[in-house]
This record gives structure tokens, C-alpha cells and sequence, in this order.
């Protein structure tokens, strides 16, 4: 048996926690509150999807948005974990997209229900290569970019996130405990839209790292 390599936690099958209304710009054009606690919700790792394979439309859904996030890849589990020790449990980053069936969240959220069919489905979180710790020194000022057919949609720094890295390490983990290969998404800044069948998604985070995601629909 091959030991485990964290540059391969997505086929780890650990979970995806991610952050919502973590950025004031995005919860303003979504007409939400500003959040006074993080915003949670879950993806499952049958969501993540690689370079080269395709983000697939779920055929209930007429309102896809792509959300371009920074991943906080888990190094060390713990629970209960103080946020002076946070960045000592983080083994690296990847950037991903929060993909979001926007016209079924918007029915979930009117009638009280929970967003899975939105958020979780297959393919909902295509993700980077993994980006070790040391290659984003300041995790708390990267610019991260998304493009769709060449035409920039979001860009924005991690710098006007509401809630740091080291503060969501802390408030997740005192609820759920985090474990080695967890991936923890951000939240996105502004600029979200609809992606449609055959569209080509390019997203980056300056100077790191980009990717390009295909959108098919699925049979
Ligand atoms: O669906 C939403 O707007 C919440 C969310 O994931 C985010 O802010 O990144
Ligand atoms: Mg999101």
C-alpha cells in the first residue's frame, strides 16, 4: 500500500466545510445580512471534481453560479482549537469553486429548508492543485480571480473576508472536530454568475496558482 500524500486530500474522502456571507460584498448582492458568526454548510468528497473532467450542470437546476473561494487545507486534526495555534494545523491551500444551484438555494432558503441540493451535488467542488503552506506566506492577502470565456467575473482579496482563517479553524473546530485532509472553504467576494453548458471557466489565485474547468450538462 502507497502511504497517503495530503497533495492528494481530495481522494481522501475527508470532508468539505464550507464558510458562507463570508465576504460583506457578496451577502450585499445576494441581498443577505452581514453575518455577526460564520455562515456553515457541507459538501461531501464525491463533490470534488479535477482539472480535465467537466462540471456538470444537475439537470433540476436552470441557475448555476460559480463562487471562487480560498481552500484551507487541514494538516493536523484537533477539536477545540485555540485560534493563537490555527495556522499550526493548516498544511496548505487549493483554490476551488463553490459551485451553487442558485435557483434552488434561493427555494430552499424561502421555504426553511436545507441547501444540499444546492451546494453538495457532484462535481459542485472543482478544486486546484494543493498549494503548500509556505507558497502563500500571507493567506490573509492573496487576490483570487475567476473568468468566464475570458471575461473576468470576480476578483477579489482575501483581505475583506469577515472572518479569518485562524478564527474559522477556531469556531468550526469547537463544533466539528477537523481531521487531516479536511478542506475548509472560505467564502467568495462578489461577482457571482451563471455558467452555462460548454462556457470555460479559468480561475487563479495571483501568482500561485490557476485552473480551467469545461461546463457540460449532465445525461
Ligand atoms: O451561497 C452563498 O452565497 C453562500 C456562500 O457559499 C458564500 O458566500 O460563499
Ligand atoms: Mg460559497
Amino acid at each position: 500500500m502507497t502511504a497517503r500524500n495530503i497533495s492528494q486530500f481530495w481522494e481522501w474522502g475527508r470532508k468539505i466545510i464550507c464558510v458562507g456571507r463570508n465576504y460583506a460584498d457578496h451577502a450585499k448582492e445576494l441581498k443577505n445580512a452581514i453575518p455577526t458568526e460564520p455562515v456553515l454548510f457541507l459538501k461531501p468528497p464525491s463533490a470534488y471534481v479535477r482539472e480535465g473532467s467537466p462540471i456538470l450542470v444537475p439537470p433540476y437546476t436552470g441557475n448555476l453560479h460559480h463562487e471562487v473561494e480560498l481552500g484551507v487545507v487541514i494538516g493536523k486534526g484537533g477539536t477545540a482549537i485555540p485560534q493563537a495555534a490555527a495556522m499550526e494545523h493548516v498544511a496548505g491551500y487549493a483554490l476551488c469553486l463553490d459551485m451553487t444551484a442558485r435557483d434552488i438555494q434561493d427555494e430552499c432558503k424561502s421555504r426553511g429548508l436545507p441547501w444540499t441540493l444546492a451546494k453538495a451535488f457532484n462535481t459542485s467542488c472543482p478544486v486546484s492543485d494543493f498549494i503548500p503552506k509556505e507558497r502563500i506566506p500571507d493567506p490573509a492577502n492573496v487576490q483570487l480571480w475567476l473568468k468566464v470565456n475570458e471575461q473576468l467575473r470576480q476578483s477579489g482579496s482575501t483581505s475583506q473576508m469577515i472572518f479569518s482563517i485562524p478564527y474559522l479553524i477556531s469556531y468550526i473546530s469547537d463544533f466539528i472536530t477537523l481531521e487531516e485532509g479536511d478542506l475548509i472553504l472560505t467564502g467568495t467576494p462578489k461577482g457571482v454568475s451563471a455558467v452555462q453548458e460548454h462556457d470555460e471557466l479559468q480561475a487563479g489565485i495571483q501568482d500561485v496558482v490557476t485552473m480551467s474547468f469545461r461546463v457540460d450538462r449532465q445525461d
